[in-house]
């Protein structure tokens, strides 16, 4: 069994990873972290996990993590987990990081966009962005993963396909893109309040969101040119979910067969990604589930390409591409434990 421990375990992404290994077959959870409720069972949190998961909630403890885990999966705000992590790799555990703070390969990049200095870039050289169907490879032997995003999972996946077949124009791409509010977190703040978010809808941090440098990390890694996108994020009266729209122009007379083979051939033998044909992905087809959903249709008239791509942003977006990635890691089968479709009606 592996032995695995989350810290930050009451968040919505801490509480999803606890959700998903407490039914997978070959790890179980043996230590779970969090500040407000240490002492407290996490099933008194969190009462749908009673006899399910009843572990006893402690502070962060370095030398009880070193005992007790293989690896740790960090689910803490950005800042807090890079302090965190450079002891827990000194523990020698394996750390799949949640939070933005290991997921660039350059620390001037986070810098400029968390507004922060990183503090431990020698850790920083030695993680590895943890989308799966990109990294598997280097996911293989890492030993700290930076779990991408919820909102880049959505975009870089649409997009890569087109960028690595050259189909479209590096210069305008436009990413939109829709997020549920459980991607904020378990926030008391007014802006999530549910008479605020509830039957409205907005736009917010154009121009300015942190995962727009992301997104041109890896988007620039695949075209082998700088790539900058225009992403805007909104917010909408969803609990989970990401619907991305992708807009990019064409460097041909491509037609939708032709889009859809240069997706179909990309993401070949990726049980976690289905490239609909004549269909478009809706968040309800996705939620609980790791998998990503990927329509698109060509624009003859304007000779561009709009990609539509669905996630859960708990599952592929945080806990379950960190599960993902677990499973990388220890060798095991990448579907191992979250399989399943989810169902929501
Ligand atoms: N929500 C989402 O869809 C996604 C989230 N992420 C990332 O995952 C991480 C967790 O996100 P999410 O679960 O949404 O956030 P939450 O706010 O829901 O949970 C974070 C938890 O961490 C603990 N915590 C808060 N502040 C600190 C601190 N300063 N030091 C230590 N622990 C703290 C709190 O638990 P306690 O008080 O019990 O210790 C809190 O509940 C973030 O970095 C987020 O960006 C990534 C992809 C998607
Ligand atoms: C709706 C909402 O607020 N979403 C979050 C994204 C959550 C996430 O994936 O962000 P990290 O990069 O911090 O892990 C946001 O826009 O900041």
């Amino acid at each position: 069994m592996i032995r695995a421990g989350v810290l930050g375990a009451t968040g919505y992404a801490g509480i999803e990873t606890v959700r998903i290994l407490s039914n997978h077959p070959t790890a179980e959870i043996t230590f779970a972290a969090s500040k407000t409720y240490a002492g407290k069972k996490i099933s008194d949190v969190y009462p749908n996990l009673k006899g399910v998961c009843d572990i006893v909630l402690s502070e962060v403890d370095i030398a009880q993590i070193k005992e007790k885990c293989d690896v740790v999966f960090t689910a803490l705000p950005h800042g807090a987990s890079k302090e965190v992590i450079p002891s827990l790799y000194d523990a020698g555990v394996k750390i799949i990081d949640l939070s933005g703070d290991f997921r660039y390969n350059d620390e001037k990049v986070y810098e400029k966009w968390y507004g922060a200095p990183h503090d431990c870039p020698k850790l920083l050289k030695k993680s590895v962005y943890g989308l799966c169907e990109l990294h598997r490879s280097e996911i293989k032997n890492a030993d700290i993963i930076g779990n991408p995003g919820c909102y880049t999972t959505c975009s870089i996946m649409a997009l890569a396909p087109l960028l690595n077949a050259k189909a479209v124009d590096t210069k305008n791409i436009i990413i939109d893109a829709k997020s549920g509010v459980t991607g904020a977190g378990r926030t008391t703040n007014l802006d999530y309040s549910f008479c605020e978010c509830t039957e409205n809808m907005r736009a917010y941090k154009i121009a300015t969101h942190r995962h727009t440098s992301e997104i041109e990390q890896e988007l620039s890694l695949i075209a082998g040119e700088e790539i900058l996108v225009s992403f805007t994020p909104h917010l909408v009266p969803l609990k989970r979910g990401i619907l991305a729209t992708s807009y990019a122009n064409l460097n041909g007379d491509y037609t939708d067969d032709d889009i859809y083979k240069i997706f179909a051939d990309f993401y070949k033998g990726e049980y976690f990604v289905r490239v609909l044909k004549d269909a478009l992905p809706e968040t309800n087809h996705v939620a609980g589930s790791n998998f990503i959903d990927i329509g698109f249709k060509v624009d003859k008239r304007l000779k561009r390409v709009v990609v539509s791509s669905a996630i859960d942003n708990l599952f592929k977006g945080a806990a379950g591409q960190a599960v993902q990635n677990m499973n990388i890691m220890f060798g095991l089968d990448e579907k191992c434990g979250i399989a399943n479709g989810g169902f929501y009606l």
